[in-house]
């Protein structure tokens, strides 16, 4: 593998000729103008990432990153920790929603242990889980930092070996993030709040379900968390590092191998989208390649969006996380594909607009 600075300094932004050829094919299909809206500009962004007018987007792939999260220990969840691992088990029995819903679109379920809590070697063995542990889950982010920044950068590195993985085993041609972890909203939050300024009380929300209670404790908790480890928005690996969390690191790797291998990715909820805001900062080129998803429940997944300048395709109302609202949205972005792949031209469909 190479360095990450390599694969970071190596992303470019979409070939501005092929965006222009594909507008200008786009707006000679018997369509008048833009009316299919959202889905040209997808169609348009397909063509410009794979630099052909027939993009395809048949092998799909949904890369789930797992991990654990110290601050648990605060009461920041509704859960035990444990239900990560019992939901990985769920995931290997394919009984998980982002299975359910990833079987319909047809897309593979490539789920990734950068940092559960325990060993999975059987899952491992059965080959339901890759083994790619940084750590057994962050260090509690209230008391110090959530991790080294070695093995924030190692978590991103993760995420690109999977793309890796993804392109090779599955000629994967259009990728969904997803992630697991039991905590991991609080992580999200702290980098949203970190990374756009946004007040942590504006932004932080009730995750897998706590009471009045326990959001106020957990917006108390983030704010603690970012008074003592101090991360500075303008070093987004100092933000993953102090405040992140493994999967969130892997997220991030995912969605810069895309743009590094010319992927088309779609972005799920909190998580996923903090993951987008590490990569971008990383390097801007990324969000070329970037397809926002849906729009969590979860209060502060509006302003990732609007800080990455994305719109999100889908608003059903989810807060599960795993790739589910991505899984979705690839429905969408296989219709942008066949639309600019099949609908006839004008000419072709001998059809004379004009009054
Ligand atoms: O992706 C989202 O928007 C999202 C919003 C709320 C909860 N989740 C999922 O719920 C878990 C985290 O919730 P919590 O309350 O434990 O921080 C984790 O496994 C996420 O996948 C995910
Ligand atoms: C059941 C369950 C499923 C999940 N999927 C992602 N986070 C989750 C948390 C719980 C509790």
């Amino acid at each position: 593998m190479n360095s990450l600075l390599s694969y970071v300094t190596d992303i470019e932004p979409l070939d501005v000729a092929w965006k222009e050829r594909a507008h200008e094919y786009l707006e000679t299909l018997a369509i008048p103008h833009w009316s299919l809206g959202v889905v040209m500009d997808i169609a348009k962004q397909l063509a410009a990432i794979q630099k052909t007018l027939k993009p395809t987007v048949e092998n799909k792939c949904v890369i789930l990153m797992a991990g654990d999260h110290g601050v648990v220990e605060e009461g920041v969840s509704a859960c035990k920790k444990e239900v990560t691992i019992e939901m990985i088990d769920n995931l290997s029995h394919r009984g998980a929603s982002i299975n359910a819903l990833a079987d319909t679109v047809h897309a593979d379920v490539m789920v990734v242990d950068v940092g559960v809590a325990v060993d999975l070697d059987d899952y491992v063995k059965q080959g339901t889980v890759i083994p790619w542990k940084i750590g057994y889950g962050t260090r509690n982010m209230k008391k110090g930092p959530a991790m080294t920044r070695e093995e924030a950068e190692k978590s991103i590195l993760v995420g690109i070996k999977a793309v890796e993985k993804a392109i090779n085993e599955k000629s994967a041609q259009l990728i969904a993030t997803g992630d697991l972890g039991i905590g991991n909203t609080t992580p999200s939050s702290a980098i949203l709040s970190v990374m756009t300024g946004q007040k942590v009380a504006d932004v932080t929300g009730r995750g897998t379900g706590i009471d009045d209670k326990r959001l106020n404790n957990k917006i108390k908790v983030i704010e603690k968390a970012i008074e003592l480890n101090k991360p500075d928005p303008n070093d987004p690996i100092d933000v993953l590092s102090k405040v992140g969390g493994y999967e969130i690191g892997g997220i991030a790797g995912v969605i810069l191998g895309c743009a590094y291998y010319k992927i088309p990715v779609i972005v799920d909820g909190l998580i996923s989208t903090a993951g987008a805001l590490i990569a971008y900062g990383l390097n801007c080129n990324t969000v070329d390649y970037m397809i926002a998803g849906h729009k969590s429940q979860e209060p502060g997944h509006n302003y990732m969006w609007k800080s990455l300048n994305l719109k999100p395709l889908l608003d059903l109302g989810f807060r599960l996380g795993e790739g589910t609202g991505a899984a979705l949205a690839m429905y969408i972005v296989e219709g942008a594909a066949a639309v600019i792949n099949n609908v006839l031209s004008y000419e072709a469909a001998g059809v004379t607009p004009g009054a």
